[in-house]
């Protein structure tokens, strides 16, 4: 009360205790249920410590086998036990570094970063990000699943919270970054409600990667994998070019130079042999391809008329390759006698899309779409490199069946490369620092998972080599057998 007026009391604001159902339960049910339930209890105290050992195994192991010998040995047995063990570690480690690491190291660290980052602070790193919710007072909390620590990441896997989205995840990759002391955060969709957190700790890519030796063996070119690179997980990276269409794109400085030289690295030999014929168009008057126009049975530089007829005669071609295959084959293969036929086209966009005659951009893009649609089977694969990979400059990108997005400016423009929902998957090419040109990440159809990856750096006096393995007069030149008739010929 204030003076003569009433003030209504403020309401009652306290949680009321809420008692469990089971505690309303006659006394006779909770007397009867209670040995069921002290065995359930049991049950579930050995599947957790069972889970126990299985997440930290090395721990667990470790822990029991220093207790046991302990107690039954003695503290110098266990002494000597410890250095003996570390010994044989040292001399493996000596011995075969990388299944040192790989067995050892690796799942030490597993254990270590999920004992000491993880569990700890999953809790409150998922509470104050806003990735679990309270409901009715109860907390819903995303679960934390297997830690797998591989030095320059940690895999983390992880069940999502009823009617949550990964988008919710992918809006706080920073914030879960910072909060596990990692450089970067990616989010990776497994199925359904189950995430993988990629913790990047450092770029296993970040130097360059050195051109192999130049081989000299046609045996040893596979056209399904022809090997560019090496992803960030250590495998080479090979790029599929039989029955597979390239699209490569980036913006200046990207290092798409990079990729291309290292497609024509790797093919050489088949190249010098006659098995792969390479056909080049190079708008920016031979800057790129010029450096080794050996390499090429035709190349022109301009994006004029004679580009335009150029890629209209291999239309034609792919037209007349494939009459002849049908019915007989559904794959070029060597066994044809004809060559494998790449074209290479820097800056495809100049061709099909800046020309200021409209006449020659159309027959242009009719060119390539023919030739990237219907030249799987014949044995024709296009690489086609581009900056800028808008709709209005390359309206068939769906036609190109394996991706490279090297740098890309914008989040919008990953999607427009590698097609929806993958940029959520992790490739992050917008984020590929300028500091690392040649870095990519690439998707091919029928891979749900997208590989970051980076291309061989091919120097200038790579070049050179390549330029002299082309033109060195030892070179044996390999004839192709005369091109049969029809497809009888070809079959036989
Ligand atoms: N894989 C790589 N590893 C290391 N450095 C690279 C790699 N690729 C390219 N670079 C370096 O990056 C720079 C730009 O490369 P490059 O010319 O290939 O880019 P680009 O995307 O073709 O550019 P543009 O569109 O202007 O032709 C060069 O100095 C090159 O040496």
């Amino acid at each position: 009360m204030s003076g003569n007026r009433w003030v209504d009391p403020a309401p009652f604001e306290g949680v009321r205790p809420r008692l469990p159902w089971w505690f309303f339960l006659p006394r006779w049910v909770k007397v009867v249920s209670l040995p069921i339930v002290l065995v359930l209890l049991g049950c579930w105290l050995v599947v957790r410590l069972v889970a126990l050992a299985l997440r930290y195994p090395v721990a667990v192991v470790g822990g029991l086998a220093v207790y046991l010998i302990y107690i039954h040995f003695g503290l110098w047995v266990l002494v000597f036990v410890v250095l003996a063990l570390t010994g044989g570690l040292v001399i493996w480690a000596g011995l075969h570094r990388s299944s040192y690491v790989r067995h050892v190291w690796f799942r030490v660290l597993t254990e270590w970063r999920r004992a000491t980052v993880y569990v700890p602070q999953w809790r409150t790193v998922t509470r104050l990000a806003d990735l679990s919710k309270d409901s009715r007072g109860k907390e819903y909390r995303p679960k934390l699943g297997r830690v797998r620590s591989e030095g320059w990441r940690d895999r983390v896997r992880v069940r999502m919270v009823p009617a949550q989205s990964p988008d919710q995840w992918e809006a706080r990759r920073d914030n879960l970054a910072h909060s596990f002391n990692a450089k970067s955060c990616r989010v990776r969709v497994l199925r359904p409600r189950v995430l993988e957190l990629d913790f990047i700790h450092s770029d296993p890519l970040g130097r360059p990667v050195l051109v192999p030796a130049l081989a000299d063996d046609v045996a040893a070119v596979n056209l399904k994998r022809v090997v560019v690179g090496k992803t960030e997980t250590g495998r080479p990276w090979s790029l599929r070019l039989l029955g597979s269409q390239l699209l490569v794109v980036g913006v200046p400085g990207a290092g798409k130079g990079s990729v291309l030289w290292s497609i024509v690295w790797q093919l050489a030999p088949a190249i010098r042999a006659g098995l792969v014929r390479l056909v080049g168009i190079d708008p920016k008057g031979g800057m790129e391809l010029g450096q080794c126009p050996d390499a090429f049975a035709k190349v022109v530089y301009d994006s004029g008329p004679d580009a335009v007829a150029l890629l209209e005669e291999i239309a034609t071609e792919v037209k007349e390759r494939a009459s002849r295959y049908r019915g007989v084959r559904r794959l070029w293969a060597r066994s044809t006698g004809e060559p494998f036929t790449v074209l290479i086209v820097d800056e495809l966009a100049d061709v099909i899309a800046y020309q200021t005659d409209k006449n020659l951009r159309e027959r242009a893009a009719r060119a390539v779409q023919t030739i990237t649609s219907q030249g799987r089977a014949p044995g024709f694969a296009v690489v086609a490199l581009v900056q800028d990979p808008r709709k209005e400059i390359v309206g068939f990108r769906h036609l190109f069946t394996t991706r490279v997005a090297l740098r890309l400016d914008e989040p919008v423009q990953v999607d427009m490369v590698l097609g929806e929902g993958v940029r959520q998957r992790g490739a992050a090419a917008h984020e590929i620092s300028e500091n690392t040109p040649g870095v990519a990440w690439v998707k091919q159809d029928g891979r749900r998972e997208p590989e970051r990856a980076r291309a061989f750096h091919v120097t200038d006096a790579d070049l050179v080599e390549l330029a002299l393995f082309f033109t060195a007069e030892d070179a044996t030149v390999h004839e192709f057998p005369g091109r049969p008739d029809g497809p009888e010929g070809m079959a036989a």
